[in-house]
């Protein structure tokens, strides 16, 4: 579905906004609560990552196919690894089969998995035997993506010895990680972060427990662009969020001050206004720590005619696309001069003025067209494959749309 959008003769109308679970956490507590069936769940994200999680937790074929959903594909691999007696071949899109996961399956090999490559060294598909797995020491590379090593840390309760993990390298996306074990101690699991070791206890069963999902930051920065974006002293409410937040992308309230946002926090409600148009003219950030929100970022600085100098992206290659690439082509479309290389994006400061007759490739990224949509604010153009953002964002349309008039 290709989707014209044009705001340019429109506003922000103060509106309330309940925007769904974290995307990051259910999948986590999703994987947790088939060792632990007695932990109960609220607030879970509908996003086509965790229905794709949900439908492959519960399938009884042995092909398994999850899509485009990275965290699902890693967070598999490693509970089919463990889980005895169930043999799935685990596959997903044509994207997915080029999204590396050798690390994560080093490791687990390591651990004595029974892990094969179907078609290329390194990607999905694999086919993987369930088995039960005593060893209790692993030591993997954690600059890749902290998923493969939330991957290990979800599972390791469940192993009689539980697990030691020793990293390697410097850890990227830090915050995951330390939600996924956040999240086992909230379920009474001991873990032990100190220099490069994890230690986590083995836990068979839990007391009784329900976790409320917080609703999900990634999805939230697209609303903090789109005040961004809007004349100053206009709002929008979103729901639910705390102050205490699992998820590193809470940044954003820290991030958009810098662009002229503040973010009040009342009873799990963020109230997000324009208070005043950004003096500073470069944004210089470090995103290792919220890579999901660099697209965003960058075209909310090009929407205000600032430049921005962004490092720490080395993640953004193996993500739904290559991120990087894909933000210098659509950027540039736009009339943006874009400099990239492997791990960073220099975008120089323009003149506020916007090529016309755009027509905004997606790439099957969801994160592509949501991060756009507010510079529809600016300029009208078409965004292509617009469905993808019910990757992350099921209402997303719907949802933005409300808030424009
Ligand atoms: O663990 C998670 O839920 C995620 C970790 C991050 O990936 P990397 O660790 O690969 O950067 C992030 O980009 C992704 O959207 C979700
Ligand atoms: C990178 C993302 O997801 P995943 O790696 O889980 O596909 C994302 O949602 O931006």
């Amino acid at each position: 579905m290709d989707l014209f959008l044009d705001y340019t003769d429109k506003q922000i109308v103060t509106t309330s906004i309940k925007i769904s679970g974290s995307k990051s956490e259910s999948n986590r507590l999703l994987i947790l609560q088939q060792f632990f069936p007695n932990l109960e769940l609220e607030n879970v994200s509908d996003s086509d990552d965790s229905v794709h999680l949900t439908h492959a937790l519960h399938a009884t074929k042995e092909l398994v196919d999850i899509g485009h959903a990275g965290t699902a594909m890693r967070f598999l691999t490693a509970y089919f690894a463990v889980k005895e007696g169930r043999e799935v071949v685990l596959t997903g899109s044509e994207r997915m089969q080029n999204r590396p996961i050798k690390i994560l399956v080093d490791a687990l090999q390591m651990l004595g998995a029974d892990i094969a490559y179907v078609d290329k060294e390194g990607y999905p598909p694999i086919a993987i035997k369930g088995k039960k797995i005593s060893k209790q020491k692993v030591a993997i590379n954690g600059n890749v993506s902290s998923q493969y090593i939330s991957a290990l840390v979800l599972i390791a309760p469940s192993l009689e010895n539980g697990l030691e993990i020793e990293l390697l390298e410097e850890i990227t996306s830090r915050p995951y990680l330390e939600m996924t074990l956040d999240l086992l101690n909230q379920l009474g699991v001991s873990t032990i972060w100190e220099g490069n070791t994890i230690v986590i206890k083995p836990k068979k069963a839990i007391k009784d427990k329900t976790i409320t999902v917080e609703s999900d930051w990634s999805s939230a920065s697209y609303f903090y662009s789109l005040v961004a974006l809007s004349e100053v002293g206009k709002s929008l409410t979103l729901s639910s969020y705390n102050k205490e937040s699992l998820q590193g992308d809470s940044c954003l309230s820290a991030i958009y001050q810098k662009l002229g946002v503040l973010t009040e926090f009342e009873n799990n409600s963020i109230t997000l206004t324009k208070v005043n148009t950004p003096t500073t003219e470069i944004l210089t950030l470090n995103l290792q720590e919220a890579p999901d929100i660099a697209q965003t970022i960058a075209v909310t600085c090009f929407g205000l005619g600032m430049g921005c100098d962004l490092s720490g992206l080395h993640t953004l290659k193996i993500k739904e696309t290559d991120r990087l690439v894909a933000l210098q082509n659509e950027l540039g479309k736009f009339g943006a001069a874009v400099v990239i290389t492997d791990k960073s994006l220099r975008l120089t400061v323009s003149a506020n003025s916007f090529n016309r007759d755009v027509t905004l490739k997606t790439y099957n990224d969801h994160r592509m067209a949501m991060a756009f949509a507010p510079l529809a604010l600016k300029v009208p153009f078409t965004v292509e494959d617009a469905d993808v953002v019910t990757k992350s964002y099921v209402s997303f349309w719907e949802d933005f749309e409300s808030c424009i008039q």
